[in-house]
């Protein structure tokens, strides 16, 4: 997974107490057979020294489904276990300190309960930002809601993928989508679910609702066809989005990274960024795995 093409939508972490008597993996893969695309290894109780094996087996899980891997709060973990990065807590190893244990090709997440936080986290390099938690939730006790105010704030303000996390439900997963969301993290509605596979695609559906309505907002009543930059040529295209001009290069599921005008955009933001005329864009395609 590389960490420049890295977006995600709906976030599964596991949560062993929620589901005594089924096995961690068929759990996890439930969630990503519903449309979970990240999964984080999340053991508040079991010594790092003891979780390598669990580590593995989700780190061969997600392999097989192409589904990021974090760990969470144990970096050194993440690396013998080949995990794509690292999820980071306020109180945890500094970004900084984590970035020079993991190198540049790990993804490191941080949790935030303010924008202040947020706006620190993005200083400090996180690739993504965790939200929350949005409602008390028994799954992080003690630790305030941070509540949907916080959600409409990241919504206005910051730019890297931030996902909302806490007390998130079927129940009120579209009050926080209104608030803003375009990713959201459950914990126990998924993974203590008896049927996780279907919590993980309904939830899934509702986020991508959202967005096929924030691309139709956003779309600029059909005129005739602009000039842009597509990988240094002048090009013509009808496209009126990002998303448009991906796909009618046949590049929609393939593995890019997408550049306007010098900024990468995220996977989850083609679909609603317009093309200008003259703008500069570029389309890199990795060729081959990893
Ligand atoms: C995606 C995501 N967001 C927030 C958290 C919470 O991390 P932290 O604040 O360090 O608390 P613990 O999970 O370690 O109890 C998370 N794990 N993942
Ligand atoms: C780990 C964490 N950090 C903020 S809220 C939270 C727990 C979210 O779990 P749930 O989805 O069960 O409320
Ligand atoms: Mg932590």
């Amino acid at each position: 997974m590389s960490r420049a093409a890295f977006d995600f939508r709906l976030y599964a972490i596991t949560a062993e107490s929620c589901h005594p008597g089924r096995d961690l993996i068929e759990v996890m893969e439930a969630a990503i057979r519903g449309g979970a695309d990240i999964v984080q290894l999340r053991d508040k109780e079991t010594p790092p020294e003891r979780l390598l094996g669990q580590a593995r087996a989700l780190r061969e899980l997600t392999r097989r489904y192409g589904v990021p891997f974090i760990v969470n709060d144990y970096p050194e973990l993440a690396l013998e276990a080949e995990a794509d990065g690292v999820h980071l807590g306020q109180e945890d190893m500094p970004i900084a300190e984590a970035r020079r244990l993991l190198g540049e090709d790990k993804i490191i997440g941080i949790s935030t309960h303010s924008i202040e936080q947020a706006r620190e986290a993005v200083r400090a390099g996180a690739d993504y930002i965790g939200v929350g938690p949005v409602y008390p939730t028994p799954t992080k006790p003690g630790r305030p809601a941070a509540g949907l105010e916080y959600v409409r704030q990241a919504a206005a303000e910051i730019a890297i993928p931030w996902v909302a996390i806490g007390g998130i439900t079927l129940d009120n997963a579209d009050e926080v989508l209104d608030a803003g969301a375009r990713r959201l993290c459950a914990v126990s509605a998924i993974v203590g679910s008896p049927d996780p596979e279907a919590v993980s695609r309904e939830l899934k559906a509702r986020i991508t609702a959202r967005e096929a309505g924030h691309a139709a907002d956003a779309a600029p009543p059909a005129e005739g066809p602009i000039r842009l930059r597509l990988n240094g040529r002048d090009t013509e295209t009808t496209a009126r989005t990002l998303g448009e001009l991906i796909e009618r290069h046949g590049l929609k599921d393939r593995r890019i990274v997408a550049e306007v005008d010098g900024e990468i955009v995220a996977r989850s933001e083609w679909s609603r960024t317009l093309l200008k005329a003259g703008a500069a864009v570029e389309l890199v395609h990795f060729r081959g795995g990893g």
